[in-house]
């Protein structure tokens, strides 16, 4: 439908987004208020079939997708160049470096944060990547880097796979993991994340569960401990709440705003300055791709990291879903 084309009644200009989303993103986002709420304001959502040429449905005035592989990506190119006013979110081509965990991370290793207040820093744990076996038991490789370490696929691309993790205590661990990996040093934390979503002009801050800290007797342990999404646990997934209440999570203060929203300034001026679409989020300890939405049907996997293994598994409970949040505008 051409720009500027009347669709809703009493003459008001309706929209039409189209999502492309796997079922499961698809229950999580797309959820009935979200829909209500839309289209109050003007907005059809569209589920895309993706069982059939997206050229073949619509029309759209935006595409708003997180599907992947060489065939979407033509089709999404196809679609980009016969309606050029139609806005897709995003192009394959800006999110591209969110798939690798260390491209998706260099905008914020290039950030510069002047921190205002006392006792925050900003920076990226130290890591390694490791890209076959023999660098993982090449001990030069590892020189630089402490026990313990964040195992992490080198792809995240939003699989199941991409999101299994281990926390490896020793070098008698590394035989159980599968490069291509990301080797980050642990930080101890106090067990809370924030997770700043950053679209446009807004941020939007939210505390969240994560890792509780290693004690320096665990330090020495041979286990490699397994897991997956600790920060998006639904609250049914409630598995051991002891940690959580000593360390009285629920009363942990939110960073500074200032120091938020200077963090969420870099990272937009930076991606717009790429040339970049979308949004980054940051988090205390690694970096997110935006729009997204709740998810309860999450659960810590088990099994091993990248694979089959039977390694031990991290037992993390929930905290409610954005339990608290702070909202600003940049
Ligand atoms: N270097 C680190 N030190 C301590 N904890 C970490 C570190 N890196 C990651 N974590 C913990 O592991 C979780 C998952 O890490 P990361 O965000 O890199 O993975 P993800 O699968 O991309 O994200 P998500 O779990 O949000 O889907 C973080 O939310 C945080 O709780
Ligand atoms: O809801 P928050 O706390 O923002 O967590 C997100 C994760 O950090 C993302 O990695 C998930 O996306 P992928 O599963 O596509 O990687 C993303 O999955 P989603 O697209 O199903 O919402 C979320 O799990």
């Amino acid at each position: 439908m051409a720009e500027g084309e009347e669709r809703g009644g009493e003459g008001k200009k309706r929209f039409r987004i189209g999502y492309a989303l796997a079922p499961k993103k698809q229950q999580s986002f797309i959820r009935d208020s979200l829909v209500s709420l839309a289209r109050s304001r003007g907005i059809d959502l569209v589920r895309v079939d993706t069982n059939l040429p997206l050229s073949e449905q619509g029309p759209f005035d935006c595409l708003l997708h997180k599907l992947y592989g060489d065939d979407w990506k033509r089709q999404l190119r196809e679609f980009a160049a016969a309606n050029p006013n139609a806005a897709v979110l995003d192009s394959p081509e800006a999110i591209e470096r969110l798939h690798n965990r260390i491209s998706m991370l260099q905008v914020v290793s290039e950030l510069r944060i002047e921190c205002r207040c006392s006792g925050e820093t900003f920076g990226i744990p130290k890591q390694i990547v490791i890209y076959d076996k023999e660098t993982l038991f090449d001990r030069q490789a590892w020189e630089t880097l402490k026990f313990p370490v964040i195992a992490k696929p080198l792809v995240a691309d939003g699989s199941a796979k991409s999101h299994k993790m281990a926390l490896v205590f020793s070098h008698d661990g590394l035989n159980k993991l599968k490069p291509p990996i990301v080797l980050q040093e642990f930080v101890n934390h106090g067990g809370v994340i924030f997770k700043v979503y950053v679209v446009g002009e807004r941020v939007r801050c939210v505390k969240r569960k994560s890792l509780p800290d290693v004690s320096e007797e665990k330090k020495v342990s041979d286990e490699v401990l397994s897991f997956s999404q600790v920060s998006n646990l639904a609250a049914n997934q409630t598995i051991d709440d002891s940690y959580y209440e000593m360390m009285h999570l629920g009363d942990t203060e939110m960073p500074p705003l200032s120091f938020v929203t200077d963090i969420a300034r870099g990272l937009r001026k930076k991606t717009e300055e790429d040339g970049t679409a979308g949004a980054i989020a940051e988090e205390s300890a690694g970096s997110e791709r935006c729009w997204q939405g709740c998810d309860d049907s999450r659960s810590i996997v088990s099994g091993s990291f990248c694979g089959d293994g039977d390694e031990g598994n991290l037992q993390v409970s929930s905290l409610g879903m954005e339990e608290k949040e702070s909202s600003v505008q940049v």
